[in-house]
Protein backbone atom coordinates (compact mmCIF):
# COMPACT_ATOMS: atom_id res chain seq x y z
CA UNK A 1 0.00 0.00 0.00
CA UNK A 2 1.28 3.52 -0.72
CA UNK A 3 2.04 5.44 2.02
CA UNK A 4 -0.32 8.12 2.06
CA UNK A 5 -3.36 6.02 0.29
CA UNK A 6 -6.83 5.54 1.71
CA UNK A 7 -7.29 2.38 3.16
CA UNK A 8 -10.62 0.64 2.54
CA UNK A 9 -11.45 0.87 6.19
CA UNK A 10 -10.36 4.03 6.59
CA UNK A 11 -12.07 5.39 3.50
CA UNK A 12 -15.36 3.69 4.61
CA UNK A 13 -14.99 5.57 8.26
CA UNK A 14 -14.67 8.34 6.42
CA UNK A 15 -17.90 8.00 4.13
CA UNK A 16 -20.37 6.42 7.20
CA UNK A 17 -19.20 9.94 9.36
CA UNK A 18 -20.17 12.11 5.85
CA UNK A 19 -23.55 10.51 5.23
CA UNK A 20 -24.44 10.70 9.14
CA UNK A 21 -24.49 6.85 9.48
CA UNK A 22 -23.86 7.25 12.68
CA UNK A 23 -27.29 7.38 13.32
CA UNK A 24 -27.35 10.77 15.09
CA UNK A 25 -25.31 9.40 17.92
CA UNK A 26 -22.27 10.96 19.70
CA UNK A 27 -19.37 9.71 17.58
CA UNK A 28 -16.18 8.59 19.57
CA UNK A 29 -12.27 8.43 18.51
CA UNK A 30 -10.51 5.54 20.32
CA UNK A 31 -6.60 6.61 20.97
CA UNK A 32 -4.44 3.36 21.08
CA UNK A 33 -0.78 3.00 21.41
CA UNK A 34 1.85 1.67 22.90
CA UNK A 35 3.69 3.11 26.54
CA UNK A 36 4.98 6.58 25.46
CA UNK A 37 4.15 6.41 21.69
CA UNK A 38 2.38 9.98 22.30
CA UNK A 39 -1.19 9.61 22.54
CA UNK A 40 -1.44 12.32 25.31
CA UNK A 41 0.36 14.34 22.76
CA UNK A 42 -2.16 13.66 20.34
CA UNK A 43 -4.85 14.44 22.76
CA UNK A 44 -3.17 17.88 23.69
CA UNK A 45 -2.85 18.44 19.98
CA UNK A 46 -7.41 17.83 19.28
CA UNK A 47 -7.58 19.89 22.32
CA UNK A 48 -5.60 23.04 21.64
CA UNK A 49 -7.53 23.40 18.32
CA UNK A 50 -11.06 22.01 19.04
CA UNK A 51 -12.28 25.64 18.36
CA UNK A 52 -16.12 25.30 19.21
CA UNK A 53 -16.23 21.73 19.59
CA UNK A 54 -17.64 20.09 22.93
CA UNK A 55 -15.04 17.27 23.52
CA UNK A 56 -16.05 14.40 26.35
CA UNK A 57 -12.45 13.09 27.40
CA UNK A 58 -11.55 9.51 29.01
CA UNK A 59 -8.24 8.69 29.88
CA UNK A 60 -7.29 5.30 30.70
CA UNK A 61 -4.23 5.40 33.06
CA UNK A 62 -2.58 1.90 33.75
CA UNK A 63 -0.57 2.84 37.16
CA UNK A 64 -2.37 3.98 40.50
CA UNK A 65 -2.39 7.28 39.66
CA UNK A 66 -3.79 10.24 37.53
CA UNK A 67 -0.52 11.45 36.27
CA UNK A 68 -1.73 12.07 32.67
CA UNK A 69 -4.59 14.24 34.15
CA UNK A 70 -1.89 16.66 35.89
CA UNK A 71 0.23 16.21 32.48
CA UNK A 72 -2.70 17.26 30.59
CA UNK A 73 -3.58 20.13 33.12
CA UNK A 74 -7.15 19.02 32.61
CA UNK A 75 -8.19 21.19 35.49
CA UNK A 76 -7.13 24.27 33.15
CA UNK A 77 -8.51 22.78 30.37
CA UNK A 78 -12.06 21.94 32.55
CA UNK A 79 -12.62 25.14 33.05
CA UNK A 80 -13.68 25.55 29.78
CA UNK A 81 -17.41 24.72 29.05
CA UNK A 82 -16.71 21.91 26.17
CA UNK A 83 -14.94 19.34 27.94
CA UNK A 84 -14.68 17.10 30.56
CA UNK A 85 -12.29 14.75 31.78
CA UNK A 86 -12.31 11.52 33.40
CA UNK A 87 -9.51 9.77 34.68
CA UNK A 88 -9.60 6.03 35.11
CA UNK A 89 -6.85 4.99 37.03
CA UNK A 90 -5.60 1.73 38.48
CA UNK A 91 -5.54 -0.59 35.77
CA UNK A 92 -6.74 -1.16 32.10
CA UNK A 93 -9.99 0.24 31.33
CA UNK A 94 -10.13 -2.81 29.17
CA UNK A 95 -10.11 -5.15 31.47
CA UNK A 96 -12.35 -4.03 33.88
CA UNK A 97 -15.07 -2.68 30.68
CA UNK A 98 -18.27 -3.56 32.63
CA UNK A 99 -17.05 -1.06 35.81
CA UNK A 100 -16.15 2.68 35.76
CA UNK A 101 -15.16 2.35 32.21
CA UNK A 102 -18.99 1.52 31.52
CA UNK A 103 -20.11 3.98 34.46
CA UNK A 104 -18.05 7.04 33.20
CA UNK A 105 -19.59 6.33 29.33
CA UNK A 106 -22.97 6.44 30.79
CA UNK A 107 -22.76 9.60 32.44
CA UNK A 108 -21.26 11.01 29.13
CA UNK A 109 -24.23 9.92 27.32
CA UNK A 110 -26.58 11.17 30.36
CA UNK A 111 -25.26 14.68 30.85
CA UNK A 112 -26.56 17.93 29.71
CA UNK A 113 -23.91 19.09 27.96
CA UNK A 114 -24.64 17.48 24.62
CA UNK A 115 -21.02 16.63 23.91
CA UNK A 116 -19.94 16.86 19.79
CA UNK A 117 -17.43 13.48 20.14
CA UNK A 118 -15.74 11.70 22.58
CA UNK A 119 -11.95 11.22 22.72
CA UNK A 120 -11.20 8.01 24.38
CA UNK A 121 -7.27 7.87 25.50
CA UNK A 122 -6.22 4.02 26.43
CA UNK A 123 -3.78 2.58 28.50
CA UNK A 124 -0.28 1.63 26.63
CA UNK A 125 -1.38 -1.59 27.78
CA UNK A 126 -4.71 -2.03 26.52
CA UNK A 127 -6.51 -3.89 23.92
CA UNK A 128 -8.66 -1.64 21.69
CA UNK A 129 -11.35 -4.24 20.71
CA UNK A 130 -12.42 -4.54 24.00
CA UNK A 131 -13.65 -1.27 24.34
CA UNK A 132 -16.27 -1.41 20.90
CA UNK A 133 -18.91 -3.37 22.91
CA UNK A 134 -19.17 -1.35 25.95
CA UNK A 135 -19.42 1.90 23.07
CA UNK A 136 -22.35 0.33 20.68
CA UNK A 137 -24.10 -0.65 24.46
CA UNK A 138 -24.46 2.59 26.03
CA UNK A 139 -24.94 4.57 22.35
CA UNK A 140 -21.83 5.76 21.32
CA UNK A 141 -20.83 5.53 17.78
CA UNK A 142 -17.20 4.90 17.31
CA UNK A 143 -16.01 6.23 14.70
CA UNK A 144 -12.08 5.72 14.26
CA UNK A 145 -9.58 3.60 16.46
CA UNK A 146 -6.39 5.42 15.79
CA UNK A 147 -3.09 3.87 17.29
CA UNK A 148 -0.01 5.94 17.81
CA UNK A 149 2.97 4.45 17.14
CA UNK A 150 6.46 5.41 17.87
CA UNK A 151 9.07 5.30 14.31
CA UNK A 152 11.84 4.98 16.42
CA UNK A 153 11.57 2.26 19.00
CA UNK A 154 8.88 -0.24 16.47
CA UNK A 155 11.13 -2.56 15.68
CA UNK A 156 11.74 -3.27 19.62
CA UNK A 157 8.20 -3.29 20.70
CA UNK A 158 6.64 -5.17 18.09
CA UNK A 159 7.14 -8.34 19.61
CA UNK A 160 5.10 -7.45 22.32
CA UNK A 161 2.04 -9.34 21.96
CA UNK A 162 -0.03 -6.32 23.05
CA UNK A 163 1.25 -4.24 20.36
CA UNK A 164 0.21 -6.68 17.61
CA UNK A 165 -3.22 -6.17 19.10
CA UNK A 166 -3.37 -2.31 18.88
CA UNK A 167 -1.82 -2.54 15.24
CA UNK A 168 -5.12 -6.00 13.92
CA UNK A 169 -7.87 -3.33 15.02
CA UNK A 170 -6.95 -0.09 13.75
CA UNK A 171 -8.24 2.30 10.65
CA UNK A 172 -5.40 5.06 11.44
CA UNK A 173 -2.05 4.53 12.33
CA UNK A 174 0.14 7.68 13.27
CA UNK A 175 3.49 6.75 12.88
CA UNK A 176 4.96 9.46 14.94
CA UNK A 177 8.04 10.80 16.60
CA UNK A 178 9.40 10.74 12.97
CA UNK A 179 11.93 13.45 13.83
CA UNK A 180 13.78 11.45 15.41
CA UNK A 181 13.69 8.18 13.47
CA UNK A 182 16.25 8.04 10.50
CA UNK A 183 14.86 7.62 7.26
CA UNK A 184 15.57 3.81 7.21
CA UNK A 185 13.67 3.59 10.85
CA UNK A 186 10.73 5.21 8.93
CA UNK A 187 10.60 2.83 6.02
CA UNK A 188 11.26 -0.39 8.51
CA UNK A 189 8.18 0.99 10.29
CA UNK A 190 5.84 1.19 7.72
CA UNK A 191 6.75 -2.15 6.64
CA UNK A 192 6.17 -3.55 9.89
CA UNK A 193 3.11 -1.71 9.87
CA UNK A 194 2.07 -2.96 6.49
CA UNK A 195 2.42 -6.44 7.58
CA UNK A 196 0.68 -6.20 10.76
CA UNK A 197 -2.50 -3.49 9.92
CA UNK A 198 -3.27 -5.15 6.55
CA UNK A 199 -5.17 -2.11 5.31
CA UNK A 200 -5.28 0.82 7.85
CA UNK A 201 -4.00 4.38 6.90
CA UNK A 202 -0.66 5.32 8.07
CA UNK A 203 0.29 8.78 8.38
CA UNK A 204 3.64 10.53 9.68
CA UNK A 205 3.87 12.74 12.07
CA UNK A 206 5.89 14.80 14.47
CA UNK A 207 4.61 15.60 17.77
CA UNK A 208 0.88 14.05 16.38
CA UNK A 209 0.56 17.09 13.99
CA UNK A 210 -2.36 16.42 12.14
CA UNK A 211 -5.26 17.65 10.94
CA UNK A 212 -8.30 17.82 12.98
CA UNK A 213 -11.03 15.76 10.78
CA UNK A 214 -8.08 13.19 10.23
CA UNK A 215 -8.73 12.31 14.02
CA UNK A 216 -11.73 13.62 15.06
CA UNK A 217 -15.75 13.61 13.85
CA UNK A 218 -15.45 17.37 12.65
CA UNK A 219 -19.02 17.48 10.99
CA UNK A 220 -19.83 19.42 13.71
CA UNK A 221 -16.94 22.09 14.22
CA UNK A 222 -19.73 25.09 12.89
CA UNK A 223 -21.92 24.10 16.04
CA UNK A 224 -22.88 27.43 17.42
CA UNK A 225 -21.01 29.09 20.64
CA UNK A 226 -23.04 29.10 23.84
CA UNK A 227 -23.19 32.92 25.12
CA UNK A 228 -20.77 33.21 27.72
CA UNK A 229 -22.72 33.44 30.97
CA UNK A 230 -23.84 29.75 29.95
CA UNK A 231 -20.73 28.71 29.30
CA UNK A 232 -19.67 29.81 33.00
CA UNK A 233 -22.43 28.28 34.57
CA UNK A 234 -21.91 24.85 32.81
CA UNK A 235 -19.88 23.00 35.46
CA UNK A 236 -17.77 19.93 34.89
CA UNK A 237 -20.09 17.09 35.70
CA UNK A 238 -17.63 14.69 35.54
CA UNK A 239 -14.80 13.62 37.90
CA UNK A 240 -13.15 10.59 38.99
CA UNK A 241 -13.88 11.02 41.93
CA UNK A 242 -17.00 9.84 41.83
CA UNK A 243 -15.23 6.80 39.88
CA UNK A 244 -15.44 3.28 41.91
CA UNK A 245 -11.46 2.38 42.53
CA UNK A 246 -10.65 -0.78 40.96
CA UNK A 247 -8.69 -3.13 43.87
CA UNK A 248 -4.57 -2.75 43.70
CA UNK A 249 -2.08 -3.39 45.91
CA UNK A 250 -0.05 -0.95 47.86
CA UNK A 251 3.49 -1.05 49.12
CA UNK A 252 4.36 1.75 51.76
CA UNK A 253 8.32 1.82 52.11
CA UNK A 254 9.24 3.39 55.51
CA UNK A 255 10.11 7.41 54.25
CA UNK A 256 6.79 8.33 55.83
CA UNK A 257 7.33 11.21 53.41
CA UNK A 258 7.13 9.45 50.25
CA UNK A 259 4.38 6.80 49.04
CA UNK A 260 4.55 4.36 46.91
CA UNK A 261 1.39 1.76 44.91
CA UNK A 262 1.96 -0.75 42.66
CA UNK A 263 0.31 -2.86 40.50
CA UNK A 264 1.01 -5.72 39.59
CA UNK A 265 -1.68 -7.69 37.46
CA UNK A 266 -1.51 -10.64 39.38
CA UNK A 267 -4.03 -12.95 40.54
CA UNK A 268 -5.56 -9.57 43.14
CA UNK A 269 -7.12 -8.06 40.29
CA UNK A 270 -9.57 -8.69 37.99
CA UNK A 271 -7.79 -7.92 34.71
CA UNK A 272 -5.87 -10.78 35.07
CA UNK A 273 -8.27 -13.43 35.50
CA UNK A 274 -10.48 -12.05 32.14
CA UNK A 275 -7.51 -11.53 30.34
CA UNK A 276 -5.99 -15.24 31.00
CA UNK A 277 -9.53 -16.84 30.01
CA UNK A 278 -8.72 -14.82 26.07
CA UNK A 279 -7.41 -17.33 24.02
CA UNK A 280 -6.20 -14.58 21.60
CA UNK A 281 -3.98 -13.77 24.43
CA UNK A 282 -1.58 -17.35 24.45
CA UNK A 283 0.63 -16.22 22.00
CA UNK A 284 4.52 -15.99 22.82
CA UNK A 285 6.44 -13.01 23.74
CA UNK A 286 5.32 -10.40 26.61
CA UNK A 287 1.49 -10.55 27.15
CA UNK A 288 -0.81 -8.04 28.26
CA UNK A 289 -1.65 -8.09 32.34
CA UNK A 290 1.06 -10.89 32.92
CA UNK A 291 4.28 -8.86 33.36
CA UNK A 292 3.86 -5.16 33.34
CA UNK A 293 4.20 -3.41 36.94
CA UNK A 294 3.59 -0.06 37.61
CA UNK A 295 5.02 1.95 40.92
CA UNK A 296 4.14 5.54 41.74
CA UNK A 297 6.28 8.10 43.77
CA UNK A 298 5.10 10.57 45.50
CA UNK A 299 6.93 13.12 47.69
CA UNK A 300 6.29 16.44 49.33
CA UNK A 301 9.73 16.93 50.00
CA UNK A 302 11.81 18.27 47.17
CA UNK A 303 14.52 16.65 45.39
CA UNK A 304 17.85 16.80 44.91
CA UNK A 305 18.41 17.77 41.34
CA UNK A 306 22.30 16.96 42.00
CA UNK A 307 21.08 13.27 43.01
CA UNK A 308 18.77 12.81 40.46
CA UNK A 309 21.32 13.47 37.59
CA UNK A 310 23.93 11.82 39.09
CA UNK A 311 22.24 8.64 41.02
CA UNK A 312 18.92 8.08 39.64
CA UNK A 313 18.82 8.66 35.58
CA UNK A 314 22.18 6.33 35.64
CA UNK A 315 20.19 3.83 37.27
CA UNK A 316 17.15 4.11 35.01
CA UNK A 317 19.37 4.33 32.08
CA UNK A 318 21.23 0.93 33.36
CA UNK A 319 17.79 -0.66 33.35
CA UNK A 320 16.85 -2.43 30.70
CA UNK A 321 13.21 -3.29 31.75
CA UNK A 322 11.92 0.25 32.61
CA UNK A 323 9.53 1.18 29.70
CA UNK A 324 8.23 3.84 30.87
CA UNK A 325 8.49 6.98 33.29
CA UNK A 326 6.47 9.96 33.56
CA UNK A 327 5.39 12.72 36.09
CA UNK A 328 6.00 16.13 37.85
CA UNK A 329 9.17 16.83 39.73
CA UNK A 330 9.70 19.32 42.12
CA UNK A 331 13.82 19.97 42.43
CA UNK A 332 15.10 21.51 45.67
CA UNK A 333 17.65 23.44 43.62
CA UNK A 334 14.80 25.00 41.49
CA UNK A 335 12.15 25.59 43.97
CA UNK A 336 9.89 27.54 41.37
CA UNK A 337 9.88 25.53 38.86
CA UNK A 338 7.27 22.57 38.01
CA UNK A 339 9.40 20.22 35.74
CA UNK A 340 7.23 17.75 33.77
CA UNK A 341 9.51 14.71 33.53
CA UNK A 342 9.07 11.88 30.83
CA UNK A 343 11.13 8.66 29.48
CA UNK A 344 9.63 7.36 26.31
CA UNK A 345 10.93 5.18 23.96
CA UNK A 346 14.38 4.25 23.08
CA UNK A 347 15.35 6.03 26.53
CA UNK A 348 14.35 9.42 25.41
CA UNK A 349 14.17 11.79 28.75
CA UNK A 350 13.03 14.99 28.58
CA UNK A 351 12.26 17.09 31.62
CA UNK A 352 10.69 20.98 30.55
CA UNK A 353 9.14 22.74 33.02
CA UNK A 354 5.63 24.79 32.08
CA UNK A 355 3.13 26.39 33.59
CA UNK A 356 3.70 27.74 37.28
CA UNK A 357 2.34 25.26 40.61
CA UNK A 358 -0.85 26.05 41.13
CA UNK A 359 -1.19 23.69 43.63
CA UNK A 360 1.30 22.86 46.76
CA UNK A 361 4.60 21.75 44.93
CA UNK A 362 5.27 18.00 45.17
CA UNK A 363 6.53 15.11 42.87
CA UNK A 364 4.80 12.71 41.68
CA UNK A 365 6.51 10.18 38.93
CA UNK A 366 4.99 6.94 37.81
CA UNK A 367 7.63 4.72 36.36
CA UNK A 368 6.10 1.44 34.30
CA UNK A 369 8.54 -1.64 33.69
CA UNK A 370 8.39 -5.17 33.49
CA UNK A 371 10.99 -5.79 36.49
CA UNK A 372 9.24 -4.66 39.57
CA UNK A 373 12.45 -5.29 41.46
CA UNK A 374 14.07 -2.35 39.23
CA UNK A 375 11.14 -0.60 39.13
CA UNK A 376 11.56 -0.60 43.29
CA UNK A 377 15.14 -0.22 43.32
CA UNK A 378 14.78 2.76 41.10
CA UNK A 379 12.01 3.94 43.98
CA UNK A 380 14.36 3.78 46.61
CA UNK A 381 16.89 5.66 44.71
CA UNK A 382 14.17 8.59 44.21
CA UNK A 383 13.45 8.28 48.15
CA UNK A 384 17.45 8.47 49.05
CA UNK A 385 17.31 11.96 46.85
CA UNK A 386 14.89 13.63 49.13
CA UNK A 387 17.96 13.50 51.58
CA UNK A 388 21.26 14.20 49.75
CA UNK A 389 24.67 13.68 51.45
CA UNK A 390 26.53 16.47 52.13
CA UNK A 391 29.03 15.91 49.08
CA UNK A 392 26.08 17.02 46.54
CA UNK A 393 25.50 20.24 48.64
CA UNK A 394 29.15 21.20 47.92
CA UNK A 395 27.79 24.82 46.76
CA UNK A 396 31.55 26.21 46.52
CA UNK A 397 32.98 24.05 43.84
CA UNK A 398 29.78 23.92 41.97
CA UNK A 399 29.47 27.61 41.46
CA UNK A 400 33.25 27.50 40.38
CA UNK A 401 32.65 24.57 37.56
CA UNK A 402 29.23 26.35 36.77
CA UNK A 403 31.46 29.58 35.69
CA UNK A 404 34.04 27.77 33.89
CA UNK A 405 31.18 26.58 31.76
CA UNK A 406 29.39 29.73 31.19
CA UNK A 407 32.81 31.25 30.07
CA UNK A 408 33.27 28.22 27.20
CA UNK A 409 29.99 29.28 26.15
CA UNK A 410 29.67 32.43 26.15
CA UNK A 411 32.20 32.10 23.35
CA UNK A 412 29.92 30.40 20.83
CA UNK A 413 28.19 32.60 18.26
CA UNK A 414 25.37 29.94 17.99
CA UNK A 415 24.15 29.98 21.61
CA UNK A 416 22.36 32.95 23.13
CA UNK A 417 24.24 34.92 25.49
CA UNK A 418 23.72 32.36 29.02
CA UNK A 419 22.86 33.07 32.85
CA UNK A 420 24.43 32.51 35.86
CA UNK A 421 21.25 33.77 37.41
CA UNK A 422 20.62 30.66 39.56
CA UNK A 423 24.07 29.49 39.97
CA UNK A 424 25.34 26.58 40.04
CA UNK A 425 22.56 26.37 37.21
CA UNK A 426 23.83 27.63 33.89
CA UNK A 427 20.80 29.01 31.78
CA UNK A 428 21.39 28.67 28.21
CA UNK A 429 20.02 27.79 24.58
CA UNK A 430 20.81 28.12 21.07
CA UNK A 431 20.00 30.82 18.82
CA UNK A 432 16.96 30.65 16.56
CA UNK A 433 16.56 31.65 12.77
CA UNK A 434 13.60 33.72 12.13
CA UNK A 435 14.47 34.31 8.88
CA UNK A 436 14.35 30.50 8.37
CA UNK A 437 11.32 29.35 10.24
CA UNK A 438 13.40 28.02 12.35
CA UNK A 439 12.60 28.05 15.99
CA UNK A 440 14.64 28.46 19.02
CA UNK A 441 12.45 25.81 20.34
CA UNK A 442 13.15 23.31 17.76
CA UNK A 443 17.02 23.55 18.22
CA UNK A 444 17.54 23.87 21.66
CA UNK A 445 14.40 20.79 21.90
CA UNK A 446 16.29 18.87 20.27
CA UNK A 447 19.91 19.65 21.59
CA UNK A 448 18.45 18.61 24.74
CA UNK A 449 16.81 14.92 23.60
CA UNK A 450 20.49 14.54 21.74
CA UNK A 451 22.38 15.28 25.02
CA UNK A 452 20.03 13.29 27.31
CA UNK A 453 19.88 10.10 25.67
CA UNK A 454 23.59 9.94 25.41
CA UNK A 455 23.08 10.42 29.17
CA UNK A 456 26.70 12.02 30.38
CA UNK A 457 24.50 15.14 31.25
CA UNK A 458 21.46 15.99 31.87
CA UNK A 459 19.77 18.48 30.49
CA UNK A 460 16.38 20.34 31.77
CA UNK A 461 14.63 23.17 29.73
CA UNK A 462 12.61 26.04 31.14
CA UNK A 463 9.92 27.71 28.75
CA UNK A 464 7.84 30.80 28.57
CA UNK A 465 5.66 32.22 25.65
CA UNK A 466 8.82 33.79 24.18
CA UNK A 467 11.86 31.78 24.88
CA UNK A 468 12.89 27.85 25.38
CA UNK A 469 16.20 28.30 27.55
CA UNK A 470 18.05 25.36 28.54
CA UNK A 471 19.72 24.39 32.19
CA UNK A 472 22.80 22.64 33.11
CA UNK A 473 23.32 22.40 36.88
CA UNK A 474 26.57 21.47 37.94
CA UNK A 475 27.70 19.61 41.03
CA UNK A 476 31.05 19.13 43.22
CA UNK A 477 31.70 16.57 40.97
CA UNK A 478 30.99 17.85 37.66
CA UNK A 479 33.70 18.71 34.80
CA UNK A 480 32.74 21.49 33.37
CA UNK A 481 34.64 20.84 30.13
CA UNK A 482 33.21 17.85 29.61
CA UNK A 483 29.99 18.97 29.78
CA UNK A 484 30.80 21.67 27.30
CA UNK A 485 31.73 19.28 24.85
CA UNK A 486 28.78 17.15 25.15
CA UNK A 487 26.77 20.45 24.61
CA UNK A 488 29.16 21.65 21.83
CA UNK A 489 28.65 18.31 19.88
CA UNK A 490 25.09 18.05 19.60
CA UNK A 491 24.72 21.86 19.01
CA UNK A 492 26.43 21.04 15.56
CA UNK A 493 24.65 17.85 14.94
CA UNK A 494 21.00 19.30 15.94
CA UNK A 495 21.97 22.85 13.65
CA UNK A 496 23.97 20.42 10.86
CA UNK A 497 20.59 18.53 10.81
CA UNK A 498 17.60 21.36 10.99
CA UNK A 499 19.54 23.72 8.87
CA UNK A 500 20.92 21.18 6.49
CA UNK A 501 19.57 23.40 3.39
CA UNK A 502 22.48 25.61 4.32
CA UNK A 503 25.55 26.29 2.57
CA UNK A 504 27.97 23.40 4.32
CA UNK A 505 31.01 25.65 4.63
CA UNK A 506 28.76 27.68 6.99
CA UNK A 507 26.80 25.10 8.65
CA UNK A 508 28.66 24.97 12.01
CA UNK A 509 29.29 29.12 12.88
CA UNK A 510 27.46 30.79 10.77
CA UNK A 511 24.23 28.50 10.50
CA UNK A 512 22.27 30.95 12.69
CA UNK A 513 23.75 34.59 10.78
CA UNK A 514 20.86 36.34 10.28
N1 LIG B 1 10.75 14.16 19.66
C1 LIG B 1 9.45 13.83 19.73
N2 LIG B 1 8.90 13.60 20.94
C2 LIG B 1 7.59 13.30 20.97
C3 LIG B 1 6.77 13.20 19.82
N3 LIG B 1 5.51 12.87 20.20
C4 LIG B 1 5.53 12.77 21.55
N4 LIG B 1 6.78 13.03 22.01
C5 LIG B 1 7.26 12.99 23.39
O1 LIG B 1 7.18 11.63 23.83
C6 LIG B 1 6.90 11.59 25.23
C7 LIG B 1 5.69 10.68 25.49
O2 LIG B 1 4.55 11.25 24.85
P1 LIG B 1 3.07 11.02 25.41
O3 LIG B 1 2.14 11.75 24.50
O4 LIG B 1 2.99 11.33 26.85
O5 LIG B 1 2.95 9.46 25.20
P2 LIG B 1 1.71 8.50 25.64
O6 LIG B 1 1.52 7.52 24.55
O7 LIG B 1 0.53 9.32 26.03
O8 LIG B 1 2.32 7.81 26.91
P3 LIG B 1 1.52 6.79 27.93
O9 LIG B 1 0.14 7.33 28.09
O10 LIG B 1 2.32 6.85 29.16
O11 LIG B 1 1.54 5.46 27.31
C8 LIG B 1 6.68 13.03 25.65
O12 LIG B 1 7.90 13.52 26.16
C9 LIG B 1 6.36 13.75 24.34
O13 LIG B 1 6.72 15.13 24.34
C10 LIG B 1 7.39 13.44 18.55
O14 LIG B 1 6.79 13.34 17.47
N5 LIG B 1 8.73 13.74 18.58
Amino acid sequence: MEGNEMSVAFENRTFNRRSALGGGRMACTLVTGFLGSGKTTLLRHILDNRGDLRIAVLVNEFAGSDVDSLLLDSSRINSAFNLSTVALTHGCACCDVKGPFRDALQRIVDSKHNFDCLLIETSGLARPDMFVAQLEEVGIHLDLTITVVDAESLDKVVKIDIVKKQLEHVDLVLLNKCDLATLGQISDAEDILERLTGNAKVVRSQFCKVPLDLVIDCSKIEALSLPEEECNSVLPVLSHEALPKMRFRRNVFGNTSVAVSSLNNTSNHPAVSSDKNNADDSGSGLSHGEFFSSVTFQSEVPLSLAMFQSEVLPRMRNSCRLLRAKGIIWFAEDRGTRFVFQWSGVKRIEAVSGQPWDTVPKSCLVLIGIDSSELEDIFVCLSRSTDPPKIFLDGGLAKEYARQFFQLISKDGRFKEPSLEKEPLVIFGVKGSPLRGIKESQLSGALMRIVNAKGNIFLTATTSAEEYNLQLFFDGVSDPQKAWDEVRLAASAVISKLCKNFCPCRSDLAAHVH
